[in-house]
């Protein structure tokens, strides 16, 4: 098994002990859960659920992108909600990232609390 640490300037540093994401073998990209903080200030960006998340996926994109990669090789979403309310918002910008009919497998989860206080954290796997 190899594992490489992908890193990039594009997406959030790191607020803990963990990687932006971890490619195994070369082909299957497991990453860290993504918040709406903007990479080149590490200030979050919690304007609207809306905003919350576009900030979320455009990290995310970014986080693929250095792997060489991009939505369409994503295979499973694991979203995390500070309130289901949100759910319908979250899921009109999370959309715009996808093309439906190959959308990858997903769970949606409300938690009681998330990082910093945020509304919406994501994480995803992909393959090449
Ligand atoms: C933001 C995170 N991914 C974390 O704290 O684990």
């Amino acid at each position: 098994m190899t594992k490489r640490i992908i890193t990039t300037a594009n997406a959030p540093a790191p607020i803990g002990p963990y990687n932006q994401a971890v490619l195994v073998n070369e082909n299957t990209l497991y990453t860290s859960g993504q918040i709406a903080l903007n990479p080149e200030t590490m200030e979050l960006v919690m304007d609207t659920i809306e905003v919350e998340t576009k900030q979320v996926m455009d990290n995310m994109k970014a986080v693929l992108q250095a792997a060489d990669m991009n939505f369409e090789n994503v295979i499973k979403t694991s979203i995390f909600i500070s309130d289901m309310n949100n759910f319908s918002k979250i899921n009109a910008v999370y959309g715009e990232y996808f093309n439906e009919a190959t959308a990858p497998a997903r769970e949606t989860v409300e938690v009681a609390c998330l990082p910093k206080n945020v509304n919406v954290e994501i994480s995803m796997v992909a393959i090449k």
